[in-house]
């Protein structure tokens, strides 16, 4: 029997479609292509894309025409603000028979609001300071007749000045005269996060299979309490660890322990309006997003030397990164592509498609189903890794707590004293060789190169030698690997001004009064090149440092500059490119095995990571 069953071929999965969470590197959607994917949502999986040079944030749906996405689309057209991300494009992948509507947004460096907190250990007024952003960008949603309705930590990045913050994921949003989309009473949302009142109406019209509950700025302003809450004390308004029936209750008639109980640090003028965003009743919230942005303005600029204290200090370990189980994946490509659609079919079966594809909170006395999110996937992705992983139940199953469908309140630190500690500081980078000396003896090789050692090119050094040991030709040798920018470096590209994509001339030799350019020797390792055009923050003759790896073109990874009007050397994640803006360049014609040739010019392109 084994030996038939051996003689037998193997079941395959047929080949199918790529599914539209599991794009792969280098995949194109419309004329951008995947670099990576940054995370999955509700509704769609965002994906790192490039176009040109520049980065850009690319969020498929899983649904083929999901209308949410669509919604998202034209709720981002009409917002537009400097702290609400930035639509850039929209439309439709093509993935087998089917269409997915894609957005394509602004790739907003940062970090999700209670991750930078945890990390840098912030001040009330730090805080404060990303509050009023929050508070201006949900009046420039409410200003459009909008609703976000899913304000929460997770739904912003901040910047890597830390003194930014942009909202994010207008996925929940809804607009004055947008089709409605809900199918249940209440709307997608997060449901620590979801306000009194809403809770209320959801046990009121628990039998009303046709009662919706219309979200307004009141709930917004709600949510943005909570959000505050958590950022200034690391802790929920209402524990999310009570059974879901006593979480309700508690948030419908309990009032909120005021922030600066739950920690001491928290400035009392910053408490109060915590507590009164809080409020039960809507009307005894700030009338206004506007009104909030002001009364944080207020109590800011006359809070006293208390505001500038760390609101906690100890260092915490950081907790598993989110969304890990996520983004696991289960078999290949091709298993996958099969899984999904099994799973897509079964969906649609199940559902009667995308539109329905709200998430709900039930009232705790109806039954205790669907928590208030919008993975209404996760059980078909808890399927795809269950079979991943060994077919765990668990997975299937879990045990639900309040808002675990959030799935940064399973980490919810105990205390604010287990606090947060400062990042540490970056790592300082040591002085490239001044250009200044070409080398009498060949002033073609490498003239402006110096022995500076960077701290993250030790990882690339290693392997570079073994692969000259094992005797590769430059032009076998594959591409460098993947590598990250040194600390600092995206913070000194913002300083000055650039963005990623933005790239600055420059001269692989210092060229001599009269002499005429010609293709220049070039050779592994260390290297300096000269910034031979001026910019407004950069001026000509400053110079950037890095290495030059040389394998089927000539990779050039620049991580420190130093600029011609002096100072120390600032750290920098630099590529070097040539005309075309093409990575590397080309190995002229004349080159050898042993003697790399390139052309004299190209330039140094800002990247967020060394690909
Ligand atoms: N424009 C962007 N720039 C950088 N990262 C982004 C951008 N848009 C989304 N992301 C990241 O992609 C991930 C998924 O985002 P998305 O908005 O789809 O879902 P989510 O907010 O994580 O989940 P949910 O939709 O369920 O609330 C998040 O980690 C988010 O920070």
């Amino acid at each position: 029997m084994d030996l038939l069953r051996a003689l037998l071929p193997r079941a395959k999965p047929p080949e199918g479609p790529t599914p539209p969470d599991a794009l792969p590197q280098g995949r194109r959607v419309g004329p951008w292509r995947v670099v990576r994917p940054l995370g999955q949502g509700g509704n769609g999986t965002v994906y790192l894309v490039r176009r040109w040079g520049r980065h850009y944030a690319l969020k498929l749906a899983t649904c083929p025409g999901d209308p949410r996405l669509v919604r998202e689309g034209k709720l981002l057209q009409r917002v537009k603000h400097p702290g609400v991300v930035k639509l850039r494009a929209a439309g439709q992948w093509v993935g087998g028979a089917e269409r997915f509507p894609y957005l394509v947004m602004e790739y907003v460096e940062g970090l999700p609001l209670y991750e930078w907190a945890r990390q840098t250990c912030p001040t009330a007024r730090q805080v404060t300071r990303l509050l009023i952003q929050t508070a201006w960008a949900l009046e420039a949603v409410h200003r459009q007749h909008a609703v976000h309705r899913d304000v929460k930590g997770g739904n912003t990045l901040v910047r890597p000045d830390g003194k930014q913050l942009v909202l994010m994921d207008l996925g929940a949003g809804d607009y004055e005269g947008a089709t409605p989309l809900t199918t249940h009473v209440l709307p997608p949302g997060t449901e620590v996060y979801l306000s009194p009142e809403a809770m209320a109406f959801a046990q009121l019209h628990a039998t009303t299979p046709e009662a919706h509950y219309k979200a307004g700025p009141a709930d917004d302003l709600y949510s943005l309490g909570v959000m505050a809450y958590r950022v200034l004390t690391g802790q929920y308004p209402f524990s999310t660890h009570l059974p879901r029936d006593m979480f309700w209750l508690a948030v419908s008639t309990q009032p909120a322990r005021s922030a600066r109980e739950a920690n001491p640090r928290v400035p009392e003028a910053l408490a109060a309006i915590v507590h009164r965003l809080l409020a039960k009743q809507p009307e005894n919230r700030h009338a206004h997003a506007r009104e909030v942005a002001e009364a944080l303005e207020k109590a800011s600029s006359e809070g006293g030397a208390e505001w500038d204290e760390p609101l906690s200090d100890a260092k915490k370990k950081a907790p598993k990164p989110q969304g890990v189980l996520r983004r696991r994946r289960a078999g290949n490509p091709r298993e996958r592509a099969w899984m999904w659609q099994q799973l897509q079919k079964k969906h649609r079966l199940r559902e009667g498609g995308p539109s329905q594809n709200d998430a709900v909170a039930s009232a705790p006395h109806l039954s205790s189903r669907v928590p208030v999110n919008r993975k209404k996937h996760w059980g078909l992705r808890g399927l795809v890794l269950a079979i991943a992983v060994g077919g765990s139940l668990a997975l299937l199953t879990p045990t639900r707590q309040v808002g675990e469908g959030d799935q940064e309140i399973a980490r919810v630190p105990p205390s604010p004293d287990a606090g947060t500690g400062a990042a540490p500081f970056e790592a300082p980078i040591s002085a490239p060789a001044a250009p200044a000396a070409l080398d009498k003896d060949d002033p073609r090789v490498n003239p402006l190169s110096g022995s500076t050692s960077y701290p993250k090119l030790s990882k690339v050094l290693p392997l570079c030698v073994g692969l000259a040991c094992a005797g590769g030709s430059p032009a076998t040798r594959p591409m460098p690997p993947p590598e990250e920018c040194p600390p600092g470096a995206l913070q000194t590209m913002s300083d000055l001004g650039f963005e990623e994509g933005d790239y600055l001339h420059v001269s692989m030799i210092v060229p001599r009064k009269g002499e005429k350019r010609e293709n220049v020797l070039v050779k592994e390792g260390p290297s300096t090149v000269l910034i031979t055009r001026r910019y407004p923050t950069v001026p000509g003759k400053s110079f950037v440092s890095g290495r030059l790896l040389v394998g089927d073109r000539v990779y050039g990874r620049y991580t420190s500059l130093v600029l011609a009007s002096g100072g120390p050397p600032l750290p920098v994640c630099m590529e070097l490119v040539d005309i075309g803006v093409n990575r590397g360049l080309e190995r002229e014609p004349e080159s050898s095995e042993t003697a790399v040739k390139v052309y004299h010019s190209g330039a140094v392109m800002f990247v967020d990571r060394f690909e």
